[in-house]
Order: C-alpha cells, then sequence, then structure tokens
C-alpha cells in the first residue's frame, strides 16, 4: 500500500504549490490514474514516490515505511519506473536495456537470461528476434513493450507509469492498454499511473484521482466518477459524453435477460460492454439484440430500453 500523507510540494519557495496538501491511499495490487490539466502537479506527485523529487512537507508511506528513510538507490530499484519516450539506452541491444536492474542486483547470468526471455515473451515479443536489437530497430510500440519488461525485470511489486501510451498512435495504443491491463492484473502489481487521456484512466484505472492546481478533487473508482462527480470542474472535465462513457464499464451479461424464444437476428458476446451493444443496437434499429456466449450459444437478450436505463 502507498499512503500519500498530507504532501505539498513548493518548487521555487513562492507562493505557489505544485502539490497542495494531498491525501491519497492506494491500495496493494491496484491501479490508479492520475489525471488532470497541465501542471496540475500529477508527475510530480508520482516522482516523489520513488524520490525524485522530496516532498516540502507531508511523507509518504509504502506498507507503512516512509520512503524518505529508505535507501535512494534500493528504492530506485525496488519500483519500475516507465516513461512516455520509454528511455531506452540507445546503445545496448534489448538484452541489455532489460537486464539493467537485474545486473545492478548482481542476479546470475543464468537467472537473468532466464528473466530476459519470460518478460519478453509476456510482452508479446520473441526473445529469438528481439534479444540482440537495438533500440533504433523496433517500432514505437515495440519500444514500449521493451521499456515496460525492463520495468518489471526485478519484479517491482510498484510501477509507476508517466503518460505510458503518450507517443504511440492511437490504434497500437489501444491495444498495448488492453495487453498491459491484463499483465498488470496477472502479476498483481500495485501501479500509479499518469495520463491525459480520460478513456485510458477508465480503462486502467481501478480507481482514478483528478487534480486540479496541486489538490485532489476526487478520488474513486471510474464508474463512481462518470455517475457523481464530485464539482462542475469535474463534471466539465469529464465531459458531456460522460453517461456514454459509463456504459464501456458495463459488460452485457451483468444486465441480459433471459433469451428470447426466436432470435433476433442480431448477437454480441456477453462479455463485451454495454458501450458496444449501443453502437450496434442503434446500428440495427432493432429493439434489442441477442446475448450469445464463446461458442456462439444464445444465453441472454439485451432490450434496448435496458441499455438506455444504464446510462442514466
Ligand atoms: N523542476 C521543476 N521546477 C520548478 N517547477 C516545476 C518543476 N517541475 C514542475 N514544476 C511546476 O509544478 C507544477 C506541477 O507540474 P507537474 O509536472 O507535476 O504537472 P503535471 O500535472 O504532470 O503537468 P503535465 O500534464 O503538463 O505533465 C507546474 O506548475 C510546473 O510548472
Amino acid at each position: 500500500m502507498i499512503t500519500i500523507e498530507h504532501v505539498s510540494k513548493n518548487y521555487d519557495d513562492g507562493g505557489h504549490l505544485a502539490v497542495d496538501n494531498l491525501d491519497l491511499t492506494i491500495e496493494t495490487g491496484t491501479t490508479v490514474a492520475l489525471i488532470g490539466p497541465s501542471g496540475c502537479g500529477k508527475t510530480t506527485t508520482m516522482r516523489m514516490i520513488n524520490r525524485l523529487e522530496t516532498p516540502t512537507t507531508g511523507r509518504i508511506l509504502i506498507n507503512g515505511e516512509d520512503v524518505a528513510k529508505v535507501d535512494q538507490k534500493k528504492l530506485r530499484r525496488s519500483i519500475g519506473y516507465v516513461i512516455q519516450q520509454v528511455g531506452l539506452f540507445p546503445h545496448m541491444t534489448i538484452e541489455r536495456n532489460i537486464a539493467t536492474v537485474p545486473r545492478l542486483l548482481g542476479w546470475e547470468k543464468k537467472k537473468t537470461d532466464a528473466r530476459i526471455d519470460e518478460l519478453l515473451d509476456l510482452v508479446g515479443l520473441d526473445p529469438a528476434v528481439m534479444r540482440r536489437r537495438f533500440p533504433h530497430e523496433l517500432s514505437g510500440g515495440q519500444r514500449q513493450r521493451v521499456g515496460f519488461a525492463r520495468a518489471l525485470a526485478a519484479a517491482p511489486r510498484i510501477m509507476l507509469m508517466d503518460e505510458p501510451f503518450g507517443a504511440i498512435d492511437p490504434i497500437t495504443r489501444v491495444r498495448l492498454q488492453d495487453e498491459f491491463r491484463e499483465i498488470l492484473k496477472k502479476v498483481s502489481k500495485t501501479v500509479v499511473m499518469v495520463t491525459h487521456d480520460l478513456d485510458e484512466a477508465i480503462k486502467m484505472g481501478d480507481r482514478i484521482a483528478i487534480m486540479r492546481d496541486g489538490k485532489l478533487l476526487q478520488y474513486d473508482t471510474p464508474a463512481d466518477i462518470l455517475a457523481r462527480p464530485a464539482n462542475d470542474f469535474v463534471r466539465d472535465f469529464l465531459g458531456q459524453d460522460r453517461h456514454i462513457k459509463r456504459l464501456s464499464l458495463i459488460e452485457v451479461h451483468t444486465v441480459m435477460s433471459p433469451p428470447s424464444a426466436a432470435g433476433c437476428g442480431t448477437e454480441i458476446g456477453g462479455d463485451e460492454s454495454l458501450h458496444t451493444a449501443l453502437a450496434l443496437i442503434l446500428g440495427s434499429d432493432l429493439p434489442g439484440i441477442d446475448v450469445v456466449d464463446g461458442t456462439g450459444r444464445r444465453i441472454g437478450y439485451l432490450a434496448r430500453d435496458t441499455v438506455f436505463a444504464a446510462q442514466a
């Protein structure tokens, strides 16, 4: 668990606080997305966790231990850090890049080698092809995968991710978000992620922290934030389509009714979102659609009105 207690950051001794009396608790194994307008203090907050910045007042605890009292090198090596432009060492092969922290920790070659293969597999890259390549021989998406693998190398319990998909084209970005989310769940990390992208925060975050002028405005699950913005600023920040965005968090099988006697010809998977269902229903102009399982068997019926009611 990461506990941020009454933390403020004043960079210039002037009156302006980059982070203003922030209190935030991040439960172990969850992902928290920090979001808010440019300059609101997201990156500063994240960088105080691994002591790239020092709080002016307040303290940050990891599992009860004050990070200010932990050896700085030890702290950094125990926290994975992924940044927008990846920051791979250009003159090193992919395998050496991934081995950075294991080497600093003095791992044996055999253990490091096995770990490199395991991680490249995990992030969907073929070790036989990738190990000996250099960063400039990779696409942006592949580099981001390697950056992610490198951050995971020494199995840190915490991952900090600063705009990890910011420099990636939209199609690759969505695919990487899906894959990284699955991997982070599988390896059960505590993740703090900075993003400008509300859809990304909704998709990746178990909780979203919305900041403005260094202050925390709302900290809640994506569904609760979208349903109940804390104030007018948050409501505006979420946008007019927040009800539609909420539909992307609800799976069809959770609201479907029993299957209709006769199929209606248009179908959707039970684990798809109501957002996808809405698009299908509007496109088909039907009062509802069939819900099917992975084998194509009809398991339910989703009425248009059910989708509309879920938006409210
Ligand atoms: N090293 C620094 N020295 C002085 N001021 C800084 C420094 N880093 C950040 N700031 C200031 O602190 C405030 C918060 O910056 P921070 O980078 O944390 O915001 P952010 O929400 O991550 O912004 P962005 O979304 O634009 O990356 C801003 O006013 C910024 O100008």
